[in-house]
Formats: structure tokens, sequence, C-alpha cells
């Protein structure tokens, strides 16, 4: 049985001076999904590069399936960049052709495969136009089949969701759900949390280079401690924000919300309001990737 994990261990990136990423250690299992956050600048597309082989880390050792990734292996990845880089006087098709050429596909097979992600995506009629006729949108998903038409088993996508209006940010979502729910490992940066809470188990927030959460979304969640309170009453909530073992307080049109230190904080506040008045919402709520991020690198973050 082959070891299909992706590893990084203690990978350095220095540019001169500058170090762009700082002792990053991650296991990515096989047919996982893993997601990297940061803000701009952070490390994500320099981490992608080093991981790909395009860039040689200064420090540090990545391997996929025990080896680095090179010329044996890129037939079997598939890399969206951050910088799309379709030749726009080309035909989509035969832009994907030649690109599915490339990484070892028939002529026949790539067609297929590129008629039924053109199916899927809706843009069937754009086979035989020019990538430059096409909107940024439609270029978007072109590009991202050029990254799977050799179905890869791993994936690496730098903002794949960006620049993507809500139908279509959805649709390349539940594209990407599908290609890992066929076996492939998913890899992808976003600036977006909740597409980031949304889809992976496991994830890392890059800060200035350096890893400041990493792991299985459950446990960062558990280790935060703190939760959520939602409390939406007939009577005024004030009193709350100064409660003993609560950290933060927002009141809304309907009620407040409050980060507490933990459940038995719930229960005290619970207590504290049951003879105010008619309680219509008192739910006790997991902290987001957002309240996460926002404790571990401050407010930082676009
Ligand atoms: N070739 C290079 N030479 C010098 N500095 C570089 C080079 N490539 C990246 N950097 C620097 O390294 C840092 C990390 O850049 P990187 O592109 O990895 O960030 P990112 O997290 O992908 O950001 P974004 O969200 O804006 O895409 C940045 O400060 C960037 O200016």
């Amino acid at each position: 049985m082959r070891n299909m994990v992706l590893k990084l261990e203690h990978v350095t990136k220095k540019f001169g001076q500058f170090t762009a990423v700082n002792d990053l250690s991650i296991t990515i299992p096989e047919k996982e999904m893993f997601g990297f956050l940061g803000a701009n600048g952070a490390g994500k597309t320099t981490t992608f590069r080093m991981i790909l082989g395009l860039l040689d880390s200064s420090a540090g050792r990545i391997t996929w399936d025990d080896q680095p990734i090179d010329y044996s292996t890129s037939h079997l990845v598939g890399y969206l960049p951050e910088e799309r880089g379709l030749y726009p006087k080309l035909k989509v098709r035969d832009q994907i052709v030649y690109l599915a050429r490339l990484r070892g596909m028939q002529k026949t097979e790539a067609l297929i495969e590129l008629k039924s992600w053109l199916e899927r995506f809706k843009i069937l009629e754009y086979e035989n136009k020019k990538v430059e006729e096409l909107s940024k949108g439609n270029q978007q998903k072109i590009q991202f089949i050029a990254a799977v038409v050799h179905k890869p088993k791993l994936l690496i996508l730098d903002e794949p969701f960006s620049g993507l209006d809500p139908i279509n940010v959805e649709m390349l979502k539940e594209a990407v759900l599908t290609l890992k729910e066929n076996g492939a490992t998913i890899v992808f940066s976003s600036h977006r949390m909740e597409h980031v809470e949304e889809m992976c188990e496991h994830l890392c927030i890059l800060h200035k280079g350096s890893p400041v959460v990493s792991g299985s979304l459950k446990e960062i969640k558990r280790e935060f401690g703190k939760k959520n309170l939602v409390i939406h009453g007939d009577f005024s909530s004030d009193s709350l924000k100064s409660f003993p073992g609560v950290v933060k307080s927002k009141v809304t049109m309907e009620g407040i919300h409050l980060q507490i230190e933990g459940e038995d904080v719930a229960g005290k506040i619970l207590k504290e309001i049951v003879d105010k008045g008619f309680i219509r919402k008192f739910a006790l709520e997991e902290p987001s990737l957002n309240d996460i991020f926002i404790e571990k690198v401050g407010n930082s973050y676009e």
C-alpha cells in the first residue's frame, strides 16, 4: 500500500533577508481536503510553489508519497495558480487538449473529459471560443478544468473561488467536493474563512509566514474553548456585557451575541435572565473560524 501523504517538515523560504514561510510543518493525508488561510502576503502561494517543486525551499523537506514532487509525479498533480495563465488567443478546446496531452492524456479522452466539465459548468457553447472572448468568471472555470482534466490525485488550488459570483462559487465548491469524493487529495487557499470552515477537515492559518493555528477544525474549535451565546429576549441585555466570563459582546437588533469563556458561563447567564422577560432564543454555538482567526492573528486580516 502506497503512502500518498503530503508532508511538509520544518519548511522555510527566505527571499534574501525576508522570511516568507517560517518553519511550517503539516501532514495532509490522502483524500483529505486541507485549507490554507492567511492574509495577503502570509505565504500561501509561496508554500504551494514549494510543494509543486516550482520553488526551492530554504530549509525543510516536502514529500508526497515519500518523494519530492518532480517530473515523475507531476502528471498526477493539478494546479490552479493564483495568476491565471491561459492563452487568450487559443480556443478553449485546443487549450485544454494541449494541456491534457502534456500530462500524458490521449486527445479523445481529454475531449470527453472536457465536454463533461463544460456541461457541468453550463458553458458547453464556449468549447470553440477563444479564451479572450469569455468573461472573467468563465475563464476561471476553464482554468479550473485545465487543472483537473487529467484527473489528478493531488490538486492544489490557489484561491479557486476568488472573483466569482455566488452561483459560480457554489458550482465550483460542488465540483471540488466531487473531486474529493472521487479520491483526490485537495489543498486550497482562501481569504474566506467560511469556505474553509465549510469544506475542510484540516486547516492551517498562516500569519506572516508562520503557522499560528494548524490541525483539525474540530480540535481547533475545541481547544479554543470559548463559545458563542446568542440571546434574543424582550428585555434589556446591556448588563450581560459585563457579566463574569463574558469576553466580548455585540448588541444586535434582536438581542445580544456574547463570546463566553466556557459552557458553564451560559448556565449562570440563563439563571440571571430567566426572570427578566420572555426569552425567544438562547443558543450556545461553537466559535467560528473567524472568531479564532481574530484572536490568533488580530484584526490585520482583510
Ligand atoms: N519571488 C519573490 N521574491 C521576493 N519576495 C517574494 C517573492 N515571492 C513572494 N514574496 C513575498 O513573500 C511573501 C508571501 O507571498 P505569497 O505570495 O506567498 O503570499 P500569499 O499568502 O499567497 O498572499 P496573497 O493572499 O496576497 O496571494 C510576500 O510578502 C511576498 O511579497
